[in-house]
């Protein structure tokens, strides 16, 4: 679903986001990107999200290579991949609902399909209550809900969720990972990038470690270590 075929990326100023890499996630796979601050976790998901484009090497996203995606064309990869981020990113003059229900004009869903969809997906993220409030009257936790509903309202086989639990206290922490892993049980693909230790022992998924621009680890659910010959591609 998700192939990183020899990708590296150094920025305009020099700097080394990732080294040469290649990498596979299936459909419904959970996998954890972890890594030390600066280690190039965010560089592969903006790659992924064609946010930025690498120096070298093939991305294909759902069947589609990216890289050769014409920018006019990324909202159509934006179709296939909900994105959440640690800090929300909601619109502070829209409602929770409206929040949700921007997220399916911007594709030019009906409003029959926005009043069908929306409610159900607040109801999945347990925000039926507050569909009416604003996001300066929600809890961080309860924002960060609201973008999770609005990542998953158009139906994206792909979730991107950078640092989400980066703003919030362990409690809240958990109930939002517990989100994100009820949401790949309805089979969506699921990619977080995190430093939360104890949450990835804990829950036991793929877990992708990068360091430096490499990724050093690749540790499926079963404990299965992959060879890292197949990932680390040499300069
Ligand atoms: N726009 C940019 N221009 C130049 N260098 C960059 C840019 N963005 C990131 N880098 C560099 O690329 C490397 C990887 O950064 P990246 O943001 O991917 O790390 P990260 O693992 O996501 O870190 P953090 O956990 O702190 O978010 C770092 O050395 C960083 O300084």
């Amino acid at each position: 679903m998700i192939y990183l075929n020899n990708v590296s990326k150094t920025y305009p100023n020099g700097t080394v986001g990732i080294k040469p890499t290649s990498l596979s996630i299936e459909k419904g796979e959970f996998v954890f990107i972890t890594g030390n601050s600066g280690s190039g976790k965010s560089t592969l998901l903006k790659l992924m999200l064609k946010e930025i484009e690498p120096t070298h090497g093939k991305i294909s996203i759902n069947n589609k290579e990216i890289t050769k995606l014409r920018r006019r064309q990324v909202p159509y990869l934006r179709r296939d991949i909900g994105v959440v981020f640690q800090d929300f990113r909601l619109l502070p003059n829209k409602t929770v609902y409206e929040n949700v229900a921007f997220a399916m004009q911007v594709v030019q869903a009906t409003n029959k399909e926005i009043r069908r969809a929306v409610p159900v997906v607040l109801g999945l993220v347990g925000l039926a209550k507050k569909a009416r409030c604003y996001p300066h009257e929600l809890s961080g936790g309860e924002q960060q809900r609201t973008a999770i509903a609005r990542a998953i309202v158009n139906n994206s086989p792909i979730l991107i969720a950078d640092e989400p639990t980066g703003n919030l206290d362990p409690a809240t922490s958990w109930e939002i990972m517990t989100l994100l892993q009820d949401i790949n049980l309805r089979g969506v693909t699921v990619i977080v990038a995190t430093h939360e230790r104890e949450i990835v022992n804990v829950m036991k998924k793929r877990e992708i470690e990068v360091n430096s621009g490499m990724i050093v680890k690749d540790i499926y659910e079963e404990g299965y270590e992959d060879e890292m010959e197949y990932h680390q591609v040499p300069l």
